[in-house]
């Protein structure tokens, strides 16, 4: 079902386009973002997030990342603000990462790569029916995007990395409830924005990213609990590590970065 696509040298992304043209759009994802080519808009407020009720519901290896769920049938955990005119319901949030001691963000920041990055996937509820058809749509999905660099350990991060090992091969799905994400955001919720798209396959043009320019903070152990999930499956014999599953920046086309002051 649907095209096999991956992170390596046959399958990765600068393969993509040949099964998803749009790979090669206008606005595509993640770019590098340079700060002082940013600009200031006074009319962009700031983002709210209120995850407070919010209803995880399972942590699963999807062969690409490792991906945690909500509960989306009601505007219980949303984001709002800054660049948003409707709140975004919170579908999902998963992890890009690097190998032992390389870069694994996906956005870079004047060139500059980070460990890891958290996406916090929301959906349009107020103008779509559904995550799917919010999905294919301009202004469907806003990604939280979150930087993760190596230091002292996360006091929350090992709510996640503990269970890891419940989800190590592809297509393993265990229950995880009442996680509350608000736990990894930074201190500071400053941001940049920009338009751009889904970071993999099917890469669709309708995500409003807001990155926050405060990474957290992770330890190099909890990071390396990471790459010990596989992007293979159980009973495959082939026990390919999971990692390096970020796509590089892409041009940035003409595109304008706002940011929050
Ligand atoms: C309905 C079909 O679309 C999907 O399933 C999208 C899944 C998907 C969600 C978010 C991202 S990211 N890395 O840009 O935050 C990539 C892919
Ligand atoms: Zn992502």
């Amino acid at each position: 079902t649907g095209h096999h696509w991956g992170y390596g040298k046959e399958d990765g992304p600068s393969s993509w386009y040949k099964n998803y043209p749009v790979a090669e759009g206008n606005r595509q994802s993640p770019i590098d973002i340079v700060p002082n080519e940013a600009s200031h808009d006074r009319d962009l407020g700031p983002i709210m997030t209120n995850y407070d009720h919010c209803t995880s519901i399972n942590i699963s290896n999807n062969g690409h990342s490792v991906v945690v769920e909500f509960n989306d049938s009601d505007d219980r955990s949303v984001i709002k603000g800054g660049p948003l005119d409707n709140p975004y319901r919170l579908k999902q949030f998963h992890f890009h990462w690097g190998g032992k001691g390389h870069e694994g963000s996906e956005h870079t920041v004047s060139g500059e790569g980070f460990a890891s990055e958290l996406h916090l996937v929301h959906w349009n509820a107020v103008k779509y029916k559904t995550y799917g058809e919010a999905s294919t749509a301009p202004d469907g999905l806003a990604v939280l995007g979150i930087f993760l660099e190596t230091g002292d350990d996360h006091r929350w991060l090992h709510m996640i990395t503990d269970v890891l090992y419940m989800v190590k091969y592809k297509g393993s799905i265990t229950d995880f409830k009442g996680f509350n994400p608000k736990c990894l955001l930074p201190s500071s919720l400053h941001y940049w924005t920009y338009l751009g798209s889904l970071t993999t396959p099917p890469l669709h043009e309708s995500v409003i990213w807001i990155i926050l320019k405060e990474p957290i903070e992770v330890s190099e152990k909890q990071l390396g609990m990471f790459r010990m999930l596989l992007f293979t499956e159980e009973d495959d014999d082939q026990k390919m590590r999971m990692e390096n599953n970020f796509r590089p920046p892409q041009p940035i086309k003409g595109r304008r970065v706002r940011s929050s002051n």
